[in-house]
């Protein structure tokens, strides 16, 4: 059945909840009741338990699925590696540099599809040891093939869509993700991404440890930020195609490619991957709308750190230290009296990703050569940032009545508590590293002090 002959209906109607329990079924009927593994499951499906977590992993950490599905995902020849991709190994080289980076926007690229048009641009750790994050950005012209899959073995891929549209069907269902939402595909799990409204492009990042949670809110109370409701998981979607030859030289082809290690191996397959009738469990994946977060600040004085905006979190084993907190920037009013309202110079035993999903951000000049969407800037373990010597001196003079920021603007930054290398595809090869970033940013700042007078 080609893609298009899914009804609105049937590839849109989620199920609503972080870290819930859910099930789906296309087919009344397709999930076994009170059983997850019967002799012979129901309408002649194969179990099959996908885990993201090991099985003895803690209850409230434990994450697995029970898939019903007409082929389970073994009947496949061999993989075999893909010769060279951009993913793959001269990329694994990553660079260790104290200075501040900042991208222009990266190319749109027409021809490539999201697989082709992931391109690593930091990193740390080791997907072999389960550890680290990488850090990408990816265009996409083209949709992928109906009769081709991807999954990476390496982690949990957070997206973060900046330009067009994202339809991406995976093994579990249907998620559509528009610029200013975000999704996440579990490790292991199978999808397809396809381009309803032309060229996309955006950012991503792939958690080689753990998943993804809410954060902590402590005084904050039970409710704000990101609200467990508004995660949104997709109902169960499939197709009916498995040729009768087998794995015969006549059998209908479909792609698999696997992420493996950051290389890329290939297999072909005469049946889809997208047979999945009927799914429960704890893993699958989810998207979130950004404009649904709930924005909190400070109403009094001074500009709070901005874990305020964590939308998602990564634990690492120390406590309060996030492998990767997904942070955003959104509209939002600033009241602070007395108080210099964007970001303070500061050096981070953290590192700092950001990207500019739309509009400008206050603490940097947007426009040629600035901070502009769809390009990018880290500042990583220690390095000194804060506004530029523009966005400072307006800070410092502006007067301070309730003000809107970032109308109809949104940053967000991947926080981490690794250090993050560079690839050199990044620091070079992409051609859009702004070689001036840090002299025009803070080269010219004013000296203010006055020999120890007041001003
Ligand atoms: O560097 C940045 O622009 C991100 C950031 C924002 C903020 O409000 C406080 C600290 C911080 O690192
Ligand atoms: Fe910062």
């Amino acid at each position: 059945m080609p893609v298009t002959n899914f009804s609105f209906q049937e590839k849109y109607q989620y199920q609503n909840g972080f870290d819930s329990y859910f099930e789906s079924e296309a087919v009344p009927g397709a999930l076994p009741v009170g059983h997850n593994s019967p002799q012979k499951p129901p309408l002649g499906l194969y179990a099959e338990k996908l885990s993201g977590t090991a099985f003895t992993a803690p209850r409230h950490e434990n994450k697995q699925s029970w898939l019903y599905r007409i082929l389970p995902a073994c009947s496949h020849p061999p993989f075999m590696p893909l010769a060279s991709t951009n993913i793959s190994s001269p990329e694994k080289k990553l660079h260790y540099i104290p200075n501040q980076l900042r991208w222009d926007p990266f190319d749109h690229l027409p021809d490539t599809d999201f697989v082709s048009g992931l391109r690593l641009l930091a990193g740390a750790g080791d997907p072999t040891l389960k550890q680290g994050l990488g850090i990408y950005v990816f265009a996409a012209g083209v949709s992928m093939s109906p009769q081709s899959a991807f999954y990476s073995a390496d982690g949990d891929l957070l997206i973060v869509a900046q330009e067009g549209v994202l339809d991406i069907r995976t093994e579990l269902g249907w998620l559509l993700v528009r610029p200013m939402e975000i999704c996440v595909i579990p490790r292991g799990v199978r999808y397809q991404v396809h381009l309803p409204s032309g060229p996309a492009r955006g950012y991503a990042l792939e958690l080689y440890q753990g998943h993804f949670s809410l954060p902590e809110l402590g005084p904050i109370g039970s409710n704000g930020l990101a609200n467990a409701r508004d995660f949104q998981a997709p109902v169960a979607s499939f197709t009916e195609d498995h040729s009768e030859e087998g794995n015969g030289e006549n059998a209908k082809k479909y792609t698999i490619t696997a992420k493996f290690n950051n290389t890329l191996f290939q297999t072909t397959q005469p049946h889809t991957p997208f047979d999945v009738v009927a799914w429960h469990g704890t893993y699958y994946p989810y998207k979130y709308d950004l404009g649904r977060f709930n924005t909190i600040g400070s109403v009094s004085f001074d500009h709070p750190d901005p874990s305020i905006f964590t939308v998602l979190s990564a634990p690492s084993s120390v406590p309060g230290t996030a492998v990767a907190d997904f942070v955003i920037f959104p509209p939002r009013w600033l009241v602070g009296e007395d108080t210099f309202r964007p970001p303070w110079y500061h050096r981070n035993t953290m590192s700092e990703f950001m990207g500019l999903i739309c509009g400008a951000y206050d603490a940097k000049k947007g426009g040629s050569g600035g901070f502009v969407p769809g390009g990018a800037s880290l500042h990583n373990v220690m390095s000194g940032h804060g506004p530029d010597m523009e966005s400072y001196e307006g800070a410092r003079n502006a007067e301070l009545k309730p003000a809107k920021v970032g109308g109809g603007s949104c940053a967000f930054m991947f926080e981490s508590c690794l250090m993050v290398g560079v690839t050199e595809w990044a620091l070079d090869k992409c051609d859009k590293v702004q070689t001036e970033y840090s002299e025009h940013s803070w080269g010219g700042l004013k000296v203010h002090w006055k020999g120890g007078q007041e001003e």
